[in-house]
């Protein structure tokens, strides 16, 4: 799949811009109905909610549909469908990452709220002044944290930070005394970890870290000042939490980036052969993420364990743009509850939200104009 950093290369497509919608990608000769155009198996950084944690297999994803996997591993908080997948996913993670794992575990049982809270968000997203000056706050409490943990700043030729005031320690002390969301502390251990990784050569798993910043990104991608806050809290655990050798890699610079490129570019991770019902968590592939929306996609997606399958939809000619489906799961049609097809107004409405684009598919063109002219 090309070099390490950047978009990814292939026989099949290349990437050039996409007008209204940066970038794309595009077939470079044609393309049967059927053909497979990319198998996605750069699985970056990813959550699967607590609530599913001891139904679905941490390997290969497999879902028990409500039954609990077979082979547990309570210390991490880990569960597989077999001993081969615990095998396969302890091949991905070396003793560190085991211990950073069950370090996080046993603080999640500690210090999680007892029930999770009303997922609605509450009040207007962030801006990106905000977001920045919380960080940056946050950043003067993980001097003192570090500090603690490094003895000084930990560089022996740095000169250590001037005394904390009462006020800075009583600040960190609130901080590190909120109850911490799971799946946000969970999503920033496995960008931890990954990036952790992306330096391991040996490990199986490691994805360029280049290629997860190479995504386009959200300068805004809290949906609430909720949700912030339990990113920075989530910052501030694992420095107080994790193995001391992984500190360089609990930084805002890795936390806040890998989650401005989620929102954009995250596929759920959701059941399979029920139309994805069930919806148990999400992940960043960073080749997958090239693909541009259609209402009237020409790629279907699949997922086969811990990759993203696209294979053309139909007949496709040289120089045709490649489209998938964000929403429904990549089907087609956007269909409500009751099974009826969304038309153009709720559909625009509903990429705006949750994906924050005005869609300039060809389907919605059309529509958009039908809608204006009758
Ligand atoms: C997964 S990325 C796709 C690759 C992206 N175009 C790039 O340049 O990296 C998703 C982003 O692409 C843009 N995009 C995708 N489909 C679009 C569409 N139908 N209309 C407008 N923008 C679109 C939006 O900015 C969206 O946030």
């Amino acid at each position: 799949m090309g070099s390490n950093t950047g978009p990814p290369s292939g026989r099949l497509f290349t990437i050039d811009d996409a007008p209204g919608a940066g970038r794309g990608v595009f077939a470079s000769r044609d393309l049967a109905a059927g053909k497979t155009v990319l198998v996605a198996n750069d699985l970056s950084v990813h959550v699967l909610f607590r609530e599913y944690r001891g139904e679905i297999c941490h390997n290969c994803f497999a879902y028990g549909f409500g039954a609990k996997q077979p082979v547990k591993d309570a210390d991490h908080g880990l569960a597989f469908c077999s001993e081969q997948c615990q095998r396969l996913f302890a091949l991905q993670s070396d003793e560190l990452c085991m211990t950073a794992r069950a370090a996080v575990e046993k603080l999640i049982r500690r210090r999680a709220p007892s029930s999770q809270p009303n997922d609605t968000p509450q009040g207007p997203r962030p801006t990106p002044e905000e977001i920045g000056s919380a960080w940056e706050i946050a950043d003067i409490q993980t001097t003192l944290i570090r500090g603690g943990r490094l003895g000084t700043p930990g560089r022996p030729n740095v000169p250590p930070p001037p005394p904390a005031t009462k006020a800075a320690l009583r600040g960190l002390q609130r901080a590190l005394s909120t109850p911490v969301a799971p799946d946000v502390i969970s999503f920033l251990l496995a960008a931890v970890l990954a990036n952790y990784n992306s330096y391991q050569i040996a490990a199986a798993s490691a994805v360029p870290w280049a290629r997860l910043q190479d995504l386009e990104d959200d300068p805004a991608p809290y949906l609430s000042a909720r949700e912030l806050d339990e990113y920075i809290a989530a910052y501030l655990h694992l420095l107080a939490t994790l193995p001391v050798a992984l500190l360089p890699f609990v930084s805002r610079t890795i936390l806040h980036a890998t989650k401005s490129r989620e929102t954009y570019n995250s596929f759920g991770i959701r059941s399979l052969d029920d139309e994805g019902v069930e919806f148990f968590g999400y992940g960043v592939w960073p080749s997958a993420s090239y693909f541009n929306h259609s209402c009237g996609p020409n790629l279907a997606r699949k997922r086969d364990g811990r990759a993203w399958v696209f294979s053309a939809g139909r007949d496709i000619k040289a120089g045709e743009q490649l489209y998938i489906s964000y929403v429904n799961g990549g089907t087609s049609e956007l269909c409500s509850s009751s099974g009826e097809v969304v038309g153009w107004k709720d559909r625009a409405g509903l990429l705006k939200k949750t994906w924050g684009f005005d869609c300039v598919c060809q389907k919605c063109k059309q529509e958009a104009l039908s809608y204006v002219t009758s």
